[in-house]
């Protein structure tokens, strides 16, 4: 397993040992004794699995106060885009992204702490999965718009797909001015 930084501080990119031969490959996704020896986090509360079309773009979303999440995420078929915003005023990297392309070939992985805004898009019909260090709260559900004009995302979709309750979040600027709520 490779463990390298990012341009984000504290946002982890992880390439597993993948096993080829004649049947396909093999790899470990996760493995709580190595990931506890490499220092990252291993105490995962909750998996998730979406399905996305080619062109949907999910995001940019985090859960709010004690229901903040860290997540661990990957690409188990297709290839997406995915992105990490800093949104830790106290962070050298505040207010900074990095986008990364994710693929099922690859196995990378892309662990993404607690602080930061998270989405992505599907560049192929794409099964995303990823563990999360919290649960899902409702209530604690926020998020900054997709396509805030200050972030500029180049997100290289033509016709995103993107859901009504993504449509409607705030840009950074209004999330920043606590102008909006999110409930
Ligand atoms: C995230 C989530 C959603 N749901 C439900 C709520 C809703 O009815 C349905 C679809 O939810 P959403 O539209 O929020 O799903 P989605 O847009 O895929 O939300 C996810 O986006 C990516 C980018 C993330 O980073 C995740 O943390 C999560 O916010 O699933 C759960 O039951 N548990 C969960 O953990």
């Amino acid at each position: 397993m490779n463990i390298r930084s990012t341009t984000l501080k504290d946002v982890i990119e992880i390439i597993p040992n993948i096993f080829s031969d004649e049947r396909g490959f093999f790899f470990e996704s996760f493995n709580e004794n190595t990931w506890k020896k490499q220092g990252l986090p291993y105490s995962f509360k909750q998996d998730n699995q979406s399905y996305s079309i080619k062109n949907v773009v999910r995001g940019l979303h985090f859960q709010t106060g004690e229901h903040a999440q860290g997540k661990l995420v990957r690409v188990i078929k297709g290839r997406v885009l995915d992105i990490a915003l800093d949104l830790r005023q106290e962070s050298p990297t505040f207010g900074k992204y990095e986008l990364f392309d994710l693929d099922s070939e690859s196995g990378k992985m892309i662990y993404i702490p607690e602080g930061f805004a998270h989405g992505f898009a599907a560049l192929e019909d794409s099964i995303f999965h990823y563990k999360c260090t919290g649960e899902y709260c409702k209530s604690a559900e926020a998020g900054i718009h997709w396509n805030d004009s200050s972030l500029k995302i180049p997100w290289e979709v033509d016709s995103p797909i993107v859901s009504l309750k993504d449509q409607m979040l705030p840009t950074f600027e209004e999330y920043l001015q606590g102008s909006y709520s999110v409930n």
